[in-house]
């Protein structure tokens, strides 16, 4: 089945594909959705055409698929973490050597161009070699104790842990989450974002030819409501979530009825300073890599661009000129560097920013326009020019944001035309090309309006001084600082957030640690002495 999805792709371009297979996969098979008639419309962004339609699954649907992980559970978990990680070694091979297919599929259904999926792919099929590598080493400890007795730690698999997925990056995060789970021993039912359905089930394909016990991956489509019976489900054991602050807090709440264990990845409003001793084009490089990705649609974009103020202007006339020479059209072609949005309303949604932000009085740069290219079959498609929010005004010097914004209200003589820290653009995640840019003086400022947000997933400085680079990473309240640079999250590294962009962390070794438990296990070697 994967074969007739993927066999068509070599040949596919924007506005050709329709898919009919079944997206649900339980019991090592596609599964026919039992309920048609709640069939959701899939769209293509590039096109707005169908491409496909997502039935939800109600509650008999979750209750066999997780019935049918629990069953692969009890065998996977038994094998040794050696003979795991080869069947997954296995399973990075597939995807390797099937990626240009995946990366193209991904592209229909999300939008990114197909240099960016052809990274997310690489970087999924890297993450299952990742932990593949580390499934052979998980091991407790050995610890002696008085009178010959002696006691061990076993590290033992959760049971089947839910993955919950956003619409972004659609086949990384199923094997972000997938892939330690399963080195660990555990099973996973996984449900991608109803926008994007199509690529997750082309793992779990990928996964049972690899070798894995029918049922260790299992995905069922669905919104909120098949959700949410996964968060409910008793033979669930932990719930891996990747998605906005409001639905993390319901998964939370829905999890906390069974106890069940929880990683948030939420979202963020990250930001990036640029110190004027910087390598200013680095530093423009950087806030474009901060912005851009996948149409801006990334959790941990630095969307807030802090610049000091002496640089302002040259930072301001480059990163301009760069921002109007991206490439929007066909993401299907090399050349093309920024593609559609996910969807029609999330293209309404975004805009709407921008025509608040010029509301509340910042000036647009460029872009923040409906796109709509030239080649006609993308007519229909979800785009719009890249935004640049920022500011003409480097009149005013010294003082605080708040200062600042005092005397923008107050002083006439003085241009509006400025973003500030109390718009909506500046402390709502805007999930959409818009880049705002705001002027500081100093490092103390700065600092503190950075960290003035309930987010704290990213963090990013521009700076040649060394000292100066990890004094502001170590103030950062967020779950990464990027030093020189932005947006480098490989594998090796743990990710995640501070305050609302959530708890746990995906990647990196210690994600062991999020999907598995500690048995200790006590041995007396001589007789029990009893007080009674
Ligand atoms: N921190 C990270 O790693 C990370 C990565 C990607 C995206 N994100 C965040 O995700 C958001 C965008 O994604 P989105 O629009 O898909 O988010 P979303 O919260 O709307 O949906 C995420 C997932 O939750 C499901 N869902 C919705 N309601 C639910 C409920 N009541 N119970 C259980 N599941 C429910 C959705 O169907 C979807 O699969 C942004 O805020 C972005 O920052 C975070
Ligand atoms: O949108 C979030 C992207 C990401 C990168 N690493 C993990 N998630």
């Amino acid at each position: 089945m994967a074969q007739s999805t993927l066999d068509s792709m070599p040949g596919a371009s924007t506005g050709t594909v329709v898919i009919t297979e079944p997206l649900n996969f339980w019991g090592g098979k596609r599964v026919k959705p039992r309920e048609e008639k709640n069939a959701e419309p899939v769209f293509e962004p590039a096109t707005g055409r169908v491409l496909c339609q997502m039935v939800p699954c109600g509650a008999e649907e979750v209750d066999e698929a997780i019935q049918s992980a629990y069953a692969a559970y009890q065998k996977w978990s038994k094998m040794a973490g050696m003979e795991r990680a080869r069947v997954m070694l296995e399973a990075a091979r597939i995807i390797r050597e099937r990626r240009e297919k995946i990366a193209k599929l991904e592209v229909i259904n999300n939008g990114k161009t197909i240099t960016e999926a052809l990274g997310n792919i690489d970087f999924s099929w890297k993450s299952i070699e990742y932990y593949a590598g580390l499934a052979g080493t998980l091991a407790g400890q050995h610890i002696q104790l008085p009178g010959g007795a002696f006691a061990y730690s076993r590290r033992e698999p959760l049971g089947v842990c839910v993955g919950i997925g956003a619409w972004n990056f659609p086949f990384l995060i199923t094997t972000l989450k997938s892939a330690p789970a399963l080195a660990c021993g555990n099973a996973m039912v996984y449900k991608p974002s109803p926008m994007a359905p199509v690529t997750a089930v082309i793992l779990a394909e990928i996964y049972k030819e690899a070798g894995v016990p029918d049922g260790l991956f299992c995905v069922v489509q669905g919104g909120a409501e098949t959700g949410s019976l996964l968060c409910h489900h008793p033979k669930v054991a932990k719930v891996s979530f990747t998605g906005s602050v409001p639905t993390g807090k319901k998964v939370m709440e829905m999890s906390a009825k069974s106890v069940k264990q929880v990683t948030l990845e939420l979202g963020g409003k990250s930001p990036l300073i640029i110190f004027k001793d910087c390598e200013l084009e680095n530093a423009v490089k950087g806030a474009l890599m901060a912005n851009f990705l996948t149409q801006g649609q990334v959790c941990c974009n630095g969307t807030r661009v802090f610049v000091q103020r002496e640089i302002m202007p040259q930072f301001l006339e480059e990163v301009v000129k760069r921002t109007k020479a991206i490439p929007v059209g066909d993401p299907l072609l090399g050349s093309t560097r920024m593609g559609p949005l996910i969807s029609k309303p999330q293209l309404e949604k975004v805009l709407g920013f921008v025509s608040q932000a010029k509301k509340e009085g910042a000036r647009v740069l460029c872009g923040g326009d409906p796109f709509v290219p030239s080649d006609p079959k993308l007519k229909g498609g979800y785009f719009m020019s890249p935004c640049v929010l920022g500011t003409s005004n480097t009149l005013v010097n010294g003082g605080t944001a708040h200062a600042q914004s005092a005397l923008f209200f107050n002083t006439q003589s003085l241009s509006t035309d400025n973003c500030r820290d109390d718009m909506t653009c500046v402390k709502e995640e805007i999930f959409g090309p818009v880049m705002s840019v705001l002027p500081f003086d100093t490092e103390e400022e700065v600092i503190q309006r950075a960290n003035n947000t309930t987010f704290g997933l990213a963090s990013g400085v521009f700076t040649r001084d060394i000292s100066r680079a990890h004094r502001v990473a170590a103030s950062m309240e967020a779950g990464t600082c990027f030093i020189n640079n932005y947006n480098i999250n490989p594998i090796e590294l743990p990710f995640g957030g501070y305050k609302m962009s959530g708890f746990g962390r995906e990647n990196g070794q210690v994600t062991i640690e999020y999907y598995s438990q500690l048995k200790t296990v006590v041995v007396e070697m001589g007789d029990v002495e009893s007080l009674f």
